[in-house]
């Protein structure tokens, strides 16, 4: 890759592909949002899991607060699933899929950033709703 020469970014600033106008970057942000909907099942799957404390909360009543802090938490998993496919990818585009240790170390980094954010959310969620849960049985 010589993307850091001074002729390619001489270039890369006078690409058309390139933003112009605020409307441009919009139109391929949305891109990327469609993109990740489309390829990743795991964000739908997260996306889909969202209902449960979603259902939860209506059910239960829960404060304003405690909504803000759900939503929060449910958007949480779904920008770390975002931010690991965008590393997936760029290791993909760098392998060229073949194997290489860093390429493992970070993937799984990525895939770790995913897993500790859910289990936070877990936390979060049980702090929330078991005391409730509790209440109503006994
Ligand atoms: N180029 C590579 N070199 C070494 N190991 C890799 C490489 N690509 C993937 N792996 C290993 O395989 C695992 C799965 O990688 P993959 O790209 O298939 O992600 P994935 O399972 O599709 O993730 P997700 O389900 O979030 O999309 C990684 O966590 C890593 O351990």
């Amino acid at each position: 890759m010589h993307m850091d020469s001074k002729e390619n970014r001489k270039k890369y600033r006078h690409d058309s592909w390139k933003n112009k106008r605020f409307f441009d970057s919009a139109k391929h942000a949305w891109e990327g949002v469609t993109t990740i909907w489309r390829e990743e099942r795991n964000l739908r799957n997260h996306f889909g899991l969202g209902i449960f404390p979603i259902l939860a909360g209506l059910l239960l009543g829960i404060s304003k607060v405690e909504w803000m802090i759900i939503v929060l938490c449910i958007f949480l998993v779904v920008i770390m699933e975002f931010l690991n496919t965008i590393i997936e990818t760029v290791v993909d585009m760098v392998t060229d899929y073949n194997y290489h240790p860093l390429a493992k170390k970070a993937k799984d980094i990525a895939a770790g950033a995913v897993l500790v954010t859910a289990v936070f959310t877990l936390v979060i969620a049980s702090i929330i709703f078991i005391p409730r849960i509790v209440e109503i049985l006994f």
